[in-house]
This record gives structure tokens, C-alpha cells and sequence, in this order.
């Protein structure tokens, strides 16, 4: 079976400015994908142009093995899309608001079943305009998962949540994806990406500037270790090193056991991230006029 998502030399540009410049992508069946990117990268229009919501200048999208700007609703019914703003649901429930979006899909899971998925048991019943932030933000995920999609898209998905939520909704999307759901999500959340992504993909101003795995990303794994340790006079040291196993295994000789206050660090995803964005932190550019587009 082909890859759920194909994309080769994206672009899409408002006015005269590219807000995304060539972007390749292949994301696999039951894959999770974490797209990363300072503010304006071009995330979610890439995201939108995947989910058939803009229209592209440039370049081949195949999503679920049709093109987004011809797919009709068929292809529609396979995927779920969790946006960056909440529902406007206000007066309806949790329950009603999932029950009713379970009757446009053709295999809609449990409306119970998601509700408690999402963590929203205790609160099916209230208004929809009761809820916590971070409880309409659980909704709209439930709302993304209850038509079964085959492939999901979340876009900055746990915004608000409280730490525990933050959890369980991990625990959902590896579930859902053991399952053999396919996910496209975007995050700020560096730990959250690290967490859940099989692979991750640094946008920045419409380029990918690194596609891997979180623990290889810009050469992460083969980066320098920090090592530091006391010595018997109190004093702190510390060194970068390669091969941090030999220095720890010689400063443990020569102090003939235990080190004392040793660490071992390697460089977090948020450092390499921060590393390989830099070069591009230069503000928002002046752009275009903002312009209104969806495609029906
Ligand atoms: N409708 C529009 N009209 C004009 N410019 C737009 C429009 N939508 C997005 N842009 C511009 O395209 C660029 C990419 O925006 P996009 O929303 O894709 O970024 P993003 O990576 O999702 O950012 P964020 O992390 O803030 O959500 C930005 O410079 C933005 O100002």
C-alpha cells in the first residue's frame, strides 16, 4: 500500500512571499509525525493543503492516494482534523456534539468510549460552554477520533492541557497508532514531539531544514556529551566530551569507586531545535495582505 501522505516540492505563496518553498514529505502508514516550527514557519498551511482546505501553487500532495484539491467526501470520511481553534458549541453537550459528528462517518467509534478516550466522562453532560480551555480542546480531539479516521491531523492538539491530561492524550495517540492510525501533528511542545513522533520535521520559513528521528535530529545522537563531577577538594569540572563512558570510567578508576555529583548530558531536542532554527529567527517579514481561502 502507498504512503498515506506523498508530498513533493510544495509551495504556496501569499503575494509575492513563499510561506512554504518546496517541502517534501513521506509519512507512512501507522506512522506518528511531528512537524516543528517557529511561529509563521508554514505548518499549518502545509497542514491545510494536506487536509484539502487551501489550494497549492506548486508541487504533488498525494494524501490517502488522492489529490486534497479533487477529493470528495468519501475521502473526507477517512480522516479526522483536530484545528488550532476550538468548537463554537456552546450550548450543546460533549455527548450530543460527539454523537452528532459520529452520524457523518461511515464506522464511528463509541460515543462512550471516546468520551472516556478524551477524559470527558464526568463532564458529557454539561454545556459545551461550560468547559474548561483545556477540556474543549479534549472535545475537539474527541471529535477528531470519533469518525475512526485512518489518518489524523492535529494541529497544536494539546494547548491547555494540564500535565496529566497532557499524558493521557499520549497514551491516546500511541494507542491510536499501534491501532494503525496514521498522525500528522504539529507542536511547540519540543518533549511532547519527542515523546510521541517517530519523526519529526523542522520547518523554517517554508523549508524542511531536518527530517528525523527525534533521537538522530541534526545529528543529536553523535553530539557531544557534557560530563561534570566534584572533585575531592570540592571543586565542580566539567568536560565535553565524545565518548563519555570512557571519562567516566577513568574518573571512577582514579577515585577508586563512586563519582562524586556526576552528571552525563546530551544535547535535548530543544537544543538541537533551537540550533537549527537559529539562522532563521529573523521576525515575521513583511507579508502579503492576509487572504481568506478554503476550498470547498
Ligand atoms: N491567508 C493568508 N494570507 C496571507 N499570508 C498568510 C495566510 N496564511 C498564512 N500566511 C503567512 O504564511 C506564513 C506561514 O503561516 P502558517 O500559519 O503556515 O505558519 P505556522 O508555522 O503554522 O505558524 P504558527 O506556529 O504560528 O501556527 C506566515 O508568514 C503567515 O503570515
Amino acid at each position: 500500500m502507498d504512503a498515506p501522505i506523498l508530498v513533493t516540492g510544495l509551495r504556496k505563496t501569499y503575494g509575492s512571499r513563499a510561506a512554504v518553498d518546496g517541502i517534501d514529505l513521506r509519512i507512512e502508514r501507522g506512522e506518528v509525525f511531528a512537524l516543528l516550527g517557529p511561529n509563521g514557519a508554514g505548518k499549518t498551511t502545509t497542514v491545510e493543503i494536506l487536509e484539502g482546505f487551501r489550494r497549492r501553487d506548486g508541487g504533488s500532495v498525494n494524501v490517502l492516494g488522492e489529490d486534497p484539491e479533487r477529493a470528495g467526501l468519501g475521502w473526507r470520511n477517512r480522516l479526522g482534523i483536530v484545528l488550532q481553534s476550538s468548537t463554537g458549541l456552546d450550548l450543546i453537550t460533549p455527548r450530543e456534539a460527539l454523537a452528532s459528528t459520529a452520524k457523518v462517518y461511515r464506522t464511528p467509534r463509541d460515543v462512550d468510549e471516546v468520551l472516556a478516550a478524551v477524559g470527558l466522562v464526568d463532564k458529557a453532560d454539561d454545556r459545551i460552554g461550560k468547559l474548561s480551555g483545556g477540556q474543549r480542546r479534549r472535545l475537539d480531539v474527541g471529535l477528531g477520533i470519533v469518525g475512526t479516521p485512518e489518518l489524523l491531523f492535529l494541529d497544536e492538539p494539546t494547548t491547555g492541557f494540564d500535565p496529566q491530561a497532557r499524558r493521557d492524550f499520549w497514551e491516546l495517540i500511541g494507542s491510536l497508532a499501534d491501532g494503525g492510525t496514521t498522525i500528522l501533528l504539529t507542536t511547540h511542545y519540543l518533549d511532547e514531539a519527542e515523546h510521541l513522533a517517530d519523526r519529526v520535521g523542522v520547518i523554517a520559513m517554508g523549508r524542511m531544514l531536518a527530517l528525523d528521528t527525534p533521537a538522530n535530529l541534526g545529528g543529536r545522537a553523535s553530539l557531544e556529551a557534557t560530563v561534570t563531577w566534584e572533585d575531592d577538594a570540592g571543586t565542580r569540572h566539567t568536560e565535553r566530551t565524545s565518548t563519555p563512558t570512557r571519562l567516566v570510567a577513568a574518573l571512577s578508576a582514579r577515585v577508586g569507586g563512586e563519582v562524586p555529583k556526576l552528571t552525563v548530558t546530551r544535547p535535548s531536542l530543544e537544543d538541537t531545535y533551537l540550533a537549527l532554527i537559529a539562522p532563521h529567527a529573523v521576525g515575521e517579514p513583511v507579508g502579503a495582505d492576509p487572504v481568506a481561502e478554503v476550498v470547498a
